[in-house]
């Protein structure tokens, strides 16, 4: 459904070009959660920008159903790690949440409903007529995921999204992605730091390289598809899984060499 093919993108700079991303490619399929790991400043934020239309590959191509992406394909929803700067301040959190729906042609009535719905699921039902500046981060974060779901994209790409959410709230959001998932056919791209989410949530995960980037590998995870937060994270293959993924980060961290493209 989506496929990257060897991007690669530089940025100007005072004396010529950085290169930040310098080969990368995978597929996601349909109704696949993917999910990409790697250390810090390898480039996550850039890959996904570019696999959205919001930044243009130097090289290399984005397509999503055979097509070029060259902008932000309406059949994606996005949530960034910057959730104060993905919500009007002005507009209710009710209203932050319908915005998008309003090029859907849905009826007013429909609109309510899936408003209702995912305010509902992200566990916000009583705070529809609150504006964003009356509610934590950890909150607002949720607001935006509601938005998200609410529109019921094709991909769903996600950038770190619970950073700044408390634990219970994490695992309670990481159990409804997989849900809306399961009920849905929608596909996800999701970047996070954490090995034992990345490992929790996928059915793959890439490692990136320190930047430049390359992908060190990706890793088929290969856990029973029914992820249970107890159950599924003492299962020795989830054990094993995550000392692998955790350990080729290390790898990559203290590396100066490029990684091999496998
Ligand atoms: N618009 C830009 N202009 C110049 N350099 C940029 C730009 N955007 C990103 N970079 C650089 O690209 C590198 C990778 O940044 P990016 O945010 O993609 O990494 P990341 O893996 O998402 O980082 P983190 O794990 O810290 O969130 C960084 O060195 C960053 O400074």
């Amino acid at each position: 459904m989506l496929e990257v093919t060897n991007i690669a993108k530089e940025f100007p700079t005072r004396t010529g070009t950085a290169r930040v991303v310098d080969d990368v490619s995978f597929t996601v399929g349909e109704r696949e959660f993917f999910t990409i790991v790697g250390p810090s400043g390898a480039g996550k934020t850039t890959v996904l920008r570019c696999l959205t239309g919001l930044a243009k590959p130097t090289e290399g191509s984005v397509r999503f159903n055979g097509k070029e992406v060259t902008g932000p394909p309406p059949e994606f929803a996005v949530v960034f790690q910057d959730y104060a700067r993905s919500l009007m301040a002005w507009f209710t959190v009710r209203r932050n949440v319908e915005l998008p729906l309003r090029n859907l042609g849905l009826s007013a009535a429909e609109r309510r409903q899936r408003v209702d719905t995912a305010l509902a699921q992200v566990g916000l039902a009583e705070a529809g007529s609150k504006y964003p500046w009356q509610l934590s981060g950890g909150m607002q974060q949720r607001v935006a995921i509601a938005r998200a779901i609410a529109y019921r994209p094709q991909v769903l790409i996600m950038d770190e999204p619970f950073a700044s959410v408390d634990a219970q709230t994490r695992a309670d959001l990481e159990d409804l992605l997989l849900r809306v998932r399961d009920e849905t056919d929608l596909a996800l791209v999701f970047v996070t730091h954490d090995v034992d989410e990345a490992v929790y949530l996928s059915d793959r995960v890439a490692i990136l390289s320190r930047s430049p980037s390359r992908i060190d590998e990706i890793v088929p995870i290969d856990l029973p598809a029914e992820r249970d937060q107890i159950g599924t994270k003492e299962l020795p293959e989830f054990a094993r899984l995550r000392a692998h993924v955790f350990s080729r980060i290390r790898v990559m961290v203290n590396s100066t060499e490029p990684a091999s493209a496998h």
